[in-house]
């Protein structure tokens, strides 16, 4: 499985993060409420160097709400404070400003204000929140992963400016259902898996925790039964065949995929806060 970031990329991505940290008073992590525990990166505890970060689960309006209201609870304890927004529409970024204001500044610099970075793995919805935190829409924003550039302060309100460019943190990748969850929800590029497993695994997760509404969706009888059979069906339903007739699979998997990313298959977080996830498979090293 090739996860896409090689190790001079995570160096840079590092030295990067780490200039950038000198700058700043606090960090936002920002994670993908879908997709919590997968987004989140680990490793970083350390460059951050007592810093308060400030947790924000973007994607509010796509995941599942007792979900995030759970995940909320769970990461509370890892952050300065935690809270959900939907980065497109500026759902719950009037709750964000209220947090913000309890920062302490680092330094003593008089009345400057306090220096924000907003970090986080790629398609988070790094950029949209900059944007909406500072009503600009300049920051360049896109669904493919990788895309954020330029570079400069930017002023959200008297008491905080931020830096226009987000720090990129690198997706850690230590077993199959984490690969899943991120190449589900966009933030890795979708080769990191195959489709049509990515597909299968999707219609798995449907069956097992939202089975009703995904037999609404595409007008199943019953959505039980062998996940790569009924994806098989939704094609067929849905015209995705090939030259005779057969249902191409591969683009069943994706129009599956598609309209999970959209929210067509509901509000729907991939994890949950009650699960354990130190007991998943782990991926031999050259994987991760
Ligand atoms: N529905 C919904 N879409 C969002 C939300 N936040 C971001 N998006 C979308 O997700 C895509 C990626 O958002 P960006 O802001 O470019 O993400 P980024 O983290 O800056 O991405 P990179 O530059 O690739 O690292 C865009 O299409 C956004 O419109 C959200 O809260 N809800």
């Amino acid at each position: 499985m090739d996860v896409q970031w090689y190790p001079g990329q995570m160096a840079k991505a590092k030295r990067l993060l780490r200039e950038n940290l000198k700058l700043v008073d606090a960090v936002i992590e920002v994670l993908d409420a879908r997709i919590p525990h997968s987004s989140k990166n680990p490793d970083i505890r350390d460059l951050l160097a007592r810093r308060p970060v400030v947790g924000v689960l973007t994607r509010l309006d796509l995941a599942d709400p007792s979900a995030t209201a759970e995940w909320v609870k769970k990461l509370h304890s890892d952050y300065f404070a935690v809270t959900a927004v939907n980065a497109n529409s500026g759902d719950g970024v009037k709750k964000l400003l209220q947090l913000l204001k309890g920062l302490p500044q680092r330094r003593k610099h008089g009345q400057r204000p306090i220096r924000l970075i907003v970090v986080g793995i790629p398609n988070v919805g790094k950029s949209s929140l900059i944007n909406r935190l500072t009503k600009r829409s300049a920051a360049a924003t896109g669904d493919k992963p990788g895309i954020t550039k330029g570079k400069q302060w930017v002023r959200v309100n008297e008491g905080l400016e931020i830096l226009d460019t987000p720090g990129m943190l690198w997706p850690k990748i230590t077993s199959e259902r984490q690969a899943f969850g991120l190449a589900t929800a966009g933030a890795v590029k979708d080769e990191i898996l195959d489709p049509v497993q990515m597909g299968v695994e999707l219609v798995g997760f449907m069956q097992n925790e939202y089975a009703q509404r995904f037999a609404e969706r595409y007008k199943l009888e019953q959505a039980e039964g062998d996940p790569r059979h009924i994806l098989n069906e939704i094609g067929r339903r849905r015209g995705c065949l090939v030259k005779g007739g057969e249902v191409d699979l591969e683009a069943a998997a994706r129009l599956v995929v598609k309209d999970f990313r959209e929210g067509r298959l509901g509000r729907i977080t991939l994890e949950k806060a009650g699960e354990s996830y130190d007991e998943d498979e782990v991926l031999p090293d050259d994987h991760r």
